[in-house]
């Protein structure tokens, strides 16, 4: 339903998406998981029209997004990052506003906006002017008013960044309501507890390439099982030898990572490795898509 073939977009010499491959298939949510600045929004926004790739493909419901743009975007559903409403009308008039522009009118319009409003949690504020909303409420309402016509295929732009939980957990519900309804969505995000709970594949984008992909499981399955373990600390005088039997990811003078298996068992072995005081703080995480984010870039995912 959305397609992706080697989508590239530079802006003069700065590639911000390179090679960007992926299928989304009706009724799953693909995840592009990357930290700010990775090229998601610019993926997104090749994909929707609002910028021409410097190379590559996109489709949407088989038809080319630059040669047959009025037909894949019939399909297409976005959820801008930037909100697209307007503060001054209500949440009805924006939804109105925005329906029309979709091309529904009367009964047909009037069932949608109250279908949109419940999915959404609004019912109640629809008839107040958007000034009054709170940034989780704009947010929903953003998320109510490109819903509309129901896409086939739906991008959302990182929907929950700065959103109250009650905000999130409606935007959360109703994405996983048009999963269940057959609808294929594009899912970017920051958030890795996003990507674990709605995500059947993933995408994890970083400098604008994608560096891993697959189910959730799959993805785990690059960590072989491994906890990840974060000393910190004064090592500047510490041999990296110290180590030698792990796999090391990092090693700066205030903090090491590396992988073991196990690592709960180990690390009264691994702590009596170093000097008295040279560790201040331990912490292991296990394998998830934070620590193989760590793994893949030595960084973490929320730089
Ligand atoms: N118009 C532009 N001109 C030059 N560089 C740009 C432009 N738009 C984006 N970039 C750069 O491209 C890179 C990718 O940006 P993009 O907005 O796609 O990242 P992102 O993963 O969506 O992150 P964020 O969540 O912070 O928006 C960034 O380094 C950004 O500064």
């Amino acid at each position: 339903m959305i397609k992706t073939e080697q989508l590239s977009k530079s802006y003069g010499q700065f590639v911000a998406a390179e090679d960007i491959s992926f299928e989304v298939q009706p009724g799953e949510v693909f995840g592009l998981l990357g930290p700010n600045g990775a090229g998601k929004s610019t993926t997104i926004n090749c994909i929707s029209g609002l910028l021409k790739p410097s190379l590559g493909e996109v489709s949407i419901n088989g038809y080319s997004v630059l040669s047959e743009a009025v037909k894949a975007k019939q399909s297409l559903g976005l959820v801008p990052q930037d909100l697209a409403i307007y503060e001054d009308l209500t949440g009805q008039e924006n939804l109105n506003f925005w329906g029309q522009a979709y091309g529904l009118s009367g009964r047909q319009l009037k069932d949608r906006m109250s279908t949109v409003l419940q999915q959404v949690g609004l019912e109640s504020r629809a008839a107040d002017l958007v000034s009054t909303y709170s940034g989780g409420m704009k947010r929903r309402l953003n998320f109510a008013c490109a819903i509309l016509h129901e896409p086939r295929a739906l991008l959302l732009d990182e929907p929950t960044v700065g959103v109250d939980p009650q905000s999130r957990e409606h935007l959360l519900s109703a994405v996983e309501n048009l999963k269940s309804t057959g609808t294929a969505v594009l899912y970017t995000t920051h958030y890795m507890e996003e990507a674990e709970r709605l995500c059947d594949r993933l995408a994890i984008i970083d400098h604008g390439k994608i560096i891993a992909s697959g189910t959730l499981a799959e993805l785990r399955s690059h960590m072989g099982e491994k906890d990840l373990i974060t000393l910190q600390g004064d090592f500047s005088q510490v041999s990296e030898q110290v180590l030698s039997d792990f796999e090391v990811i990092e090693w700066q003078d205030d903090s090491i990572r590396f992988m073991a298996a196990d690592a709960a068992s180990l690390l009264s072995d691994i702590l009596s490795r170093f000097g008295k005081g040279q560790v201040k703080q331990t912490a292991v995480q296990q394998a998830n898509l934070e620590s193989l984010f760590i793994k893949l870039t030595g960084r973490e995912l929320r730089d």
